[in-house]
């Protein structure tokens, strides 16, 4: 069974705000997509697709040096990134994760898990976490309308786990309703699964698969990797 993964890579990394991609952003010594793509080759992936911010192509691979992975062209938001990385993949492939090159310290065990998940039945599978905050509704102003209730509420991350073919229909829905002009609100693959009734499942999460989004987040990468492993 080849369990394949596909690394959005493309983003411009606007809010790190480095002037160049967020996937060539060093943390440790090493590029945010070399350690995305390290992770999941640790975590037991057979075939790794990385979408690349357009022009920036040979950087990704000079990033990605001798490491088993493809690199192709991705797009202006992450949906069409991560459908060009999946016309990429075998046809033998059975099992897809989605991971974030933004995700780069995400402990190959989650990897595993989500994996260990899907190959035992479930199409669509993400790792969840508690949200720490009170959450509150905001209105005209930033003025509080009303407390949410967390209760029922999870914070979700990559690896996103899917069969293949589950994959493959959700983004070929999400081509076709934006080839028809209907906007595709989800930010994520396990949302577009769901906009196909794919019912989705969880596994624990875990803090350190955080997305370095900020330069808080990047400074946040560096001093975790400089303290080793926890
Ligand atoms: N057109 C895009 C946009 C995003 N991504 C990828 O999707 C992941 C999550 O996106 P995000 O963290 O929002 O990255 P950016 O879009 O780069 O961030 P920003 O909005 O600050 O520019 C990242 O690994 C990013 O490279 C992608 O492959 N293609
Ligand atoms: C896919 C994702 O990482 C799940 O948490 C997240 O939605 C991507 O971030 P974005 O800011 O929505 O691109």
């Amino acid at each position: 069974m080849t369990v394949a993964a596909i690394v959005p890579a493309a983003g411009r990394g606007e809010r790190l705000g480095l002037g160049r991609p967020k996937a060539l952003a060093v943390v440790g010594g090493q590029t945010l997509v070399a350690r995305a793509v390290d992770g999941l080759i640790e975590g037991g992936v057979d075939v790794v697709v990385v979408a690349a911010p357009p022009g920036d192509e040979d950087a990704v691979r000079e990033a990605l040096d001798h490491r088993r992975a493809t690199v192709v062209t991705g797009a202006d938001d992450r949906v069409g990134s991560v459908a060009a990385a999946l016309d990429m993949l075998p046809a033998t492939t059975e099992v897809v994760v989605v991971h974030d090159a933004a995700r780069c310290l995400c402990p190959p065990a989650v990897v595993r898990a989500v994996v260990e998940a899907v190959r035992s039945g479930h199409r669509a599978v993400v790792p969840a976490t508690a949200v720490a905050d009170t959450l509150k509704r905001t209105g005209p102003g930033g003025q509080v309308t009303a407390t949410v209730d967390r209760s029922g509420l999870a914070a979700v991350q990559t690896p996103q786990g899917f069969a293949a073919a589950t994959l493959r229909a959700a983004h070929e829905q999400a081509r076709v309703r934006r080839g028809a002009g209907e906007p595709v609100a989800a930010t994520d693959d396990a949302g577009l699964a769901e906009d196909i009734g794919v019912t989705v499942v969880t596994v624990p999460g875990d803090p350190r698969a955080f997305k370095v989004t900020t330069p808080l987040d990047l400074a946040m990468a560096e001093a975790l990797v400089t303290a080793g492993p926890a």
